[in-house]
């Protein structure tokens, strides 16, 4: 698992290690420094002309360190210094005591250009960034933008917010950033990620006193431990009843793809319920699948009541179209049930004309929404989700008390108890394609079906879908994978990881 922090728990971690450990923040600073300077080693670039670009905060302040120990090494290394020198940290003066001591070149007037520089190191802001660049600030980003040099950023590229991942005005658009002891937030989502290039981790020796962390992502490693144990004595109803609701008049895939996904993923059975008309190419489709049928102007109440009370849990809303059926079939199952229920897709747009059917229901619910049914159930723009990634699945989580599955590049997991959150990092572009959605709701019923703990059933569901994209993004390329193509590689996943 990796630990993924906030700036104001940097900051707290920060001051714990320096005021009740009793590190000196100077070793941690010259720790930043070494951390750096080797991982600017250790890259295939020309060292010969460096720049060192610097606030007065303690990013400066590792700055300036960084450009001390160059000029040790003999490299010819000029130190900027931007901003106001009366807000000097008390470590910013001792290390610019220090770098005059040995001759470091400094310069106080901004550079109209950094062109003759091979490498530039960003160290304006890192977690201490509060409000929008403007003025020279912002004039010595362009300018670094602008550059053509290899830009190595300093704990986070100066600019991008370390909560959000948001621009602040303008930021340096990084080749490499090395995070210092934990990557922020903002290094992982868009478009910090973007613009922190190559990101490298460097223990400087902080200690994280609160055990618990509040936001994370798994590794690989983590899936053995996390994925439901199989008993070896068992027959089919050992590992879960799915009950799949999907699909709309002649339009079966969507069912297809989260039934297909649920027994990929080792759920002993699965129902679909769908109209008439799919029945037949879904049983040749999958032959596997126990298909029960509606008709869309007239649903068989208690059909559905019988299904409800044979699954373990529910999938709800994949290609069902927002119609009537959908309607009381989301109405009539949010009342009766009490096993998980992951709504999806028609059944969030549904939901989203009538929030008040969430109340009804007695057992865990899982939501699905992507950027646009998010902005529908939280009756917002996209650009105000986008930007707000965390705070808005945590809104939805908390005031509903549901599980709240926001997909995007990173998809981002909240609970309804307050538990951590959970930042997705596997993944890729190619995964954004007709399918993969049903594929998600197919896999976190599958895993769900199989007893998965429920607190890690949407993180262990959304990296295992992230993990089975990647592999079918190797065989296939981003450009050609199709849904069926996660589907297909969620068994070398499962067999390799665990
Ligand atoms: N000893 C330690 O704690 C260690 C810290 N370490 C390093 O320190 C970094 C954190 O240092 P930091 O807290 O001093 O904040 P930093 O990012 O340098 O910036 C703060 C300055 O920027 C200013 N400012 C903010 N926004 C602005 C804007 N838009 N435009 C203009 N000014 C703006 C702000 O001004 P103010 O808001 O006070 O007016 C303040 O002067 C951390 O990322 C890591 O690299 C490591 O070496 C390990 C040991
Ligand atoms: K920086």
């Amino acid at each position: 698992m990796e630990r993924l922090v906030t700036a104001h728990e940097m900051q707290q971690f920060d001051a714990y290690t320096i005021n009740k450990v009793g590190l000196l923040s100077l070793v941690l600073m010259e720790r930043a420094a070494l951390a750096c300077l080797t991982q600017l080693e250790q890259q295939s670039i020309n060292l010969r002309h460096v720049a060192v670009c610097c606030g007065y905060g303690n990013n400066g302040g590792d700055g300036i360190a960084i450009a001390r120990l160059l000029k040790l090494r003999n490299i010819d290394v000029t130190l900027y210094l931007i901003g106001d020198p009366t807000r000097s940290t008390a470590e910013v003066v001792k290390q610019l005591n220090i770098a005059k001591a040995y001759h470091v070149p400094i310069m106080t007037t901004l550079p109209n250009d950094l062109s003759q520089y091979d490498v530039l190191i960003d160290a304006l802001f890192g977690v201490g960034l509060s409000r929008d660049i403007d003025g020279d600030f912002a004039a010595m980003i362009h300018t670094i933008n602008q550059s053509g040099a290899f830009v190595m950023s300093v704990d986070m590229p100066s600019g991008i917010s370390a909560d959000t991942g948001q621009i602040l005005g303008v930021a340096v658009k990084a080749d490499m950033t090395v995070a210092l002891a934990y990557k922020k937030l903002g290094l992982v989502l868009y478009p910090g990620a973007q613009y922190a290039g190559k990101v490298m981790l460097a223990d400087i020796g902080i200690y994280a006193n609160p055990s618990q962390a509040s936001y994370y992502s798994y590794l690989p490693c983590d899936l053995a431990e996390k994925l439901p144990k199989r008993a070896d004595y068992a027959n089919k109803g050992t590992f879960g009843k799915v009950l799949v609701i999907a699909g709309s008049n002649h339009m079966s895939g969507a069912a297809y793809f989260s039934a297909k996904a649920a027994y990929r993923t080792g759920s002993g059975l699965v129902h679909i319920y769908t109209p008439h008309a799919n029945r037949d190419i879904l049983s040749t489709q999958l032959p596997e699948a126990l298909i029960s049928t509606y008709q869309p102007d007239h649903i068989d109440t208690s059909k559905l009541s019988e299904l409800i009370q044979w699954a373990n849990v529910i999938v709800v809303g994949p290609g069902m179209g927002v119609s009537a059926a959908t309607q009381q079939i989301l109405t009539q199952l949010l009342a009766m049930a009490d096993q998980p229920i992951i709504i999806d897709a028609d059944g969030l747009n549904v939901l989203a004309q009538d929030l008040t059917l969430l109340d009804k229901h007695r057992g865990p619910i899982f939501v699905t929404p992507h950027l646009g049914e998010m902005a529908r159930l939280l009756n917002t723009n996209i650009k105000g989700i986008a930007s707000h990634l965390v705070a808005s699945a945590m809104q939805f989580s908390q005031h509903h008390q549901v599980t709240c599955i926001l997909k995007d590049t990173r998809t981002v997991i909240t609970s309804a108890d307050n538990c951590a959150v959970y930042i997705n990092q596997s993944g890729n572009n190619g995964m954004a394609t007709g399918g993969s959605g049903d594929v998600l709701t197919g896999i976190l019923a599958g895993l769900i079906a199989q007893g998965i703990d429920l607190d890690i059933a949407a993180p262990v569901s959304v990296y295992l879908h992230g993990l089975a994209g990647d592999h079918a993004a190797k065989k296939h390329g981003q450009y050609a994978m199709l849904a069926s193509d996660i589907i297909e590689h969620l068994s070398d996943v499962m067999t390799q990881y665990t």
